[in-house]
């Protein structure tokens, strides 16, 4: 093996890693990825493992259905997810296929569990490479139990082009501050400008490297998830809350409006990220560590938002672990959080105030189905339709009802899934 090859083994033993944790458990990816193995990696190295483990879970299910026809029966977690890389690299990484090979095998060697599988690794790859890129028709793309639900919601002619999103790497989204000169920064970011003001750039990478990230001007924000905040349209000198806060993004988005704003957020680690973003964006907020449901703060607001937790299936372009780790029961434990926390956001409303809630969820139950049992047991609520296209969101999104279904495929280039809806208090 040459010496470059051998350097490369250490990140893709990085990726076996991440890629066994994003499949074993919710937030595994970014467990690993901040543990302490994964950190001393050289930069390089990191960078490499991290894509490549991306792609692996973005193309999990046609490389798995080509597998299937591979193997007479399962072999070790790591020997699969070793024939799992190696496919990576070799269909969408640009990776030579004999380095492809040659790496997987050595891995397989370098561990007792995987040593007796060398020889299958090196011929079942082999094999793979012969019969060229396994088909990528969009219903294989996603987990079938995902995938039969939203056949189930949407129909199959959309669920397909949902489904087909997941093969795409995103572009980056900034979200700008109020007064930043738009078309400058796009100019500068080789980017453009989205309806709704988001600026959209095939850039990727590190943005803190990005022009005038110093300056404080932008954050990395999906042009979805930038959607709900302004439904609110909160006005200078209004009160405005922020429930589950973390890392901020619409935060930023209430405080650049002008709004006077409390974000709450019940995971203190997570809520360091709000502090150093509006500190680097000159914001102010107050920034609380409580859970949502039980803050004991009797203030009310003019203003709520609700982005509450989520099984986050809409963002399966950014995260396509999310896909893979999620369980079908899920949903409904998510589900029966987010009612107890819309019944503590409308509590904390002044009369005639605005409540949005969203969710990043591709799901019935945490979306459409949230909005009809709350508005069934809160008389003191009602649904504030929203408009065709406001706040940026693209016209297919608008529900009958004046509620958001943003699916990935509504805008060109994607966009995360998200489902918003607007209420008042009478
Ligand atoms: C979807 S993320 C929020 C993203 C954020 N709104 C943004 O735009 O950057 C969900 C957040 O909910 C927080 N969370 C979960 N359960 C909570 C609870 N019971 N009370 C408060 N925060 C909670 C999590 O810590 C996580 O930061």
């Amino acid at each position: 093996m040459t010496q470059e090859l051998n350097d490369g083994l250490p990140a893709r033993e990085g990726a076996l890693a991440l890629i066994d944790a994003a499949l074993s458990r919710r937030g595994g990816l970014d467990e690993a990825a901040s543990a302490n193995a994964f950190r001393f990696l050289e930069p390089r190295e990191r960078a490499f493992a991290r894509a490549l483990a991306m792609a692996a879970l973005r193309h999990l299910g046609p490389i798995d259905r080509a597998l299937a026809g591979k193997l007479a029966k399962e072999p070790p977690p790591r020997v699969r997810n070793l024939l799992r890389l190696g496919a990576t690299q070799a269909f969408f990484l640009e990776v030579p296929a004999f380095a492809a090979v040659a790496t997987s095998v050595e891995l397989a060697g370098a561990n007792k569990a995987s040593r007796p599988f060398k020889g299958l690794v090196n011929a079942v790859l082999r094999g793979l490479l012969r019969d060229g890129p396994p088909s990528a028709e969009p219903e294989h793309l996603a987990p079938p139990w995902l995938y039969a639900r939203w056949v189930g919601a949407w129909g199959k002619e959309t669920a397909d082009a949902v489904a087909a999103q997941i093969g795409f790497e995103p572009a980056t989204d900034l979200s700008l501050k109020p007064g930043a000169d738009a078309e400058a920064l796009a100019a500068e970011l080789e980017g453009e400008i989205l309806p709704g003001g988001t600026l959209r750039t095939s850039r990727r990478g590190d943005v803190s490297a990005w022009p005038a990230f110093e300056d404080g001007v932008w954050w990395v924000q999906d042009a979805a998830a930038a959607v709900p905040a302004r439904l609110l349209d909160v006005q200078p000198g209004q009160t405005a809350l922020d429930l589950c806060a973390a890392p901020g993004g619409k935060t930023l988005q209430l405080a650049a409006a002008g709004a006077a704003t409390v974000a709450v957020d019940r995971s203190a680690a997570r809520l360091q990220r709000v502090t150093e973003n509006l500190a680097r964006l000159n914001l102010t907020a107050e920034v609380v560590a409580a859970d949502a449901g039980a803050w004991d703060d009797a203030r009310t607001f003019d203003a709520v938002l609700l982005d509450a937790p989520c099984s986050a299936t809409g963002t399966f372009r950014r995260h396509p672990d999310v896909l893979w780790a999620a369980r079908p029961g899920d949903v409904a434990s998510l589900a029966a959080v987010q009612s107890r926390l819309l019944d503590s956001a409308a509590g904390r409303l002044k009369p005639g105030g605005r409540l949005v809630y969203c969710v990043c969820s591709l799901e019935p139950e945490e979306g459409e189905a949230q909005v009809e049992a709350f508005l069934a047991r809160r008389p003191d609520i009602a649904l504030d339709p929203i408009g065709p296209e406001e706040g940026g969101a693209p016209a297919a999104s608008l529900t009958p009802r004046g509620t958001l279904r943003i699916l990935p495929h509504h805008r060109e280039g994607g966009l995360d899934g998200f489902f918003a809806a607007r209420f008042v208090k009478r």
